[in-house]
């Protein structure tokens, strides 16, 4: 595959690990493992696209260079033919001897919180098998799903959310390699949206460069849209009218924006936590808006009728004001 019609984040993903972003606490003390050559097995855990893949990967590739495919095992632990076969690769992978190399192989297990306790179980038993010739790094979104067992024989490190001024860095970085053209707001949006996700602020980049001709600039609205996020505008437009209008008038203005803008109630209400920092609001009202809103999104995920919830969204609001004075 020619490197234009990769997708971004695997053509911009770290070849090494001073092109991994925000998380330098990790790559210091993964760095200073690998100088001192005793590497202990390792646990990545954190939220999606925040560089757990792409770290170990690029230590890997810095350790390794270019016998990277002979020493590296990449593996799935959540697949769903079982810890038997996951068994049987590792088995297979860390039993045939290294010719060139001297030191140890390295086996990265990604989502292993997927797995069961009987296979995490089978897992921690494969690890000290191979500890002579093998390290482990395993690769997870929450580390309370892992067996205690497990978690014990690893050396944890938690990856956090990026914060908006690594995103940046790498954003614009994407921005000039690419040739693109961007509205500093539109960047401003993309930033805040991608919550600390570079995978999703690159896919965002890339969506809204797709869409645009050579040359045209990249607009606050196009990354909106491509994100299927409310603009901050309707947003508060909304919120205004259930605010300061009456019922009906709440009711229509709020219809006719998510109509127009094809919202959904879940994203509408994201969308008024967000923007309700600026609203000046007693904290016990701040606090029953909140509580109301949370609980129809509950029943929004329980199923909860479309319309029933729009209304119940009016009312936790207007009855929060109401009670403010
Ligand atoms: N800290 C980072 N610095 C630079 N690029 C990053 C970083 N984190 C993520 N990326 C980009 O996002 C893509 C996805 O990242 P990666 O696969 O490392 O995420 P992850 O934390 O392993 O996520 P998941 O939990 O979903 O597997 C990478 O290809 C890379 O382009």
């Amino acid at each position: 595959m020619s490197s234009d019609s990769l997708p971004w984040v695997e053509k911009y993903r770290p070849a090494k690990l001073d092109d991994v972003y925000g998380q330098n606490d990790v790559v210091q003390t993964v760095r200073k493992f690998a100088r001192e050559g005793r590497i202990p097995h390792l646990l990545f855990y954190g939220p999606p696209g925040t560089g757990k893949t792409s770290t170990i990967i690029a230590l890997a590739r810095e350790l390794y260079g270019k016998n990277y495919r002979n020493m590296v095992l990449e593996l799935n632990a959540s697949d769903d033919r079982g810890i038997d076969v996951v068994r049987d690769q590792i088995k297979n992978f860390a039993s045939t001897r290294q010719i060139f190399n001297s030191g140890f192989k390295l086996i990265i297990l990604d989502e292993a919180d997927a797995m069961s306790n009987a296979a995490q179980n089978a897992l921690r038993r494969i690890i000290e098998k191979y500890t002579r010739n093998t390290r482990f790094c395993i690769l997870a979104n929450y580390s309370h799903k892992l067996n205690p067992a497990l978690l014990s024989r690893c050396t944890r490190f938690r990856f956090s959310p990026l914060a908006d001024s690594a995103l940046q860095e790498r954003v614009d970085h994407v921005i000039k390699a690419e040739g693109l053209k961007i509205a500093s707001d539109a960047r401003q949006s993309l930033l805040e949206l991608s919550e600390g996700d570079m995978r999703r602020a690159l896919n965002v980049l890339q969506a809204c460069a797709t869409a645009v001709e050579p040359g045209e600039e990249i607009t606050q609205d196009m990354v909106y849209e491509c994100v299927g996020a409310p603009r901050p505008q309707s947003v508060t437009t909304v919120l205004d009218a259930i605010m300061t209008n009456d019922w009906t008038d709440a009711y229509a203005t709020m219809t006719k924006i998510r109509k127009t803008e094809g919202l959904a109630l879940v994203d509408l209400i994201s969308g008024f936590v967000g923007v309700l920092d600026k609203y000046e609001l007693k904290p016990r009202t701040r606090m029953a808006v909140l509580q109301g809103l949370g609980d129809i999104e509950y029943s929004i995920s329980k199923g909860g009728s479309d319309k029933i919830q729009c209304t119940a969204v009016i009312g936790v609001i207007k009855n929060a004001l109401e009670n403010e004075n």
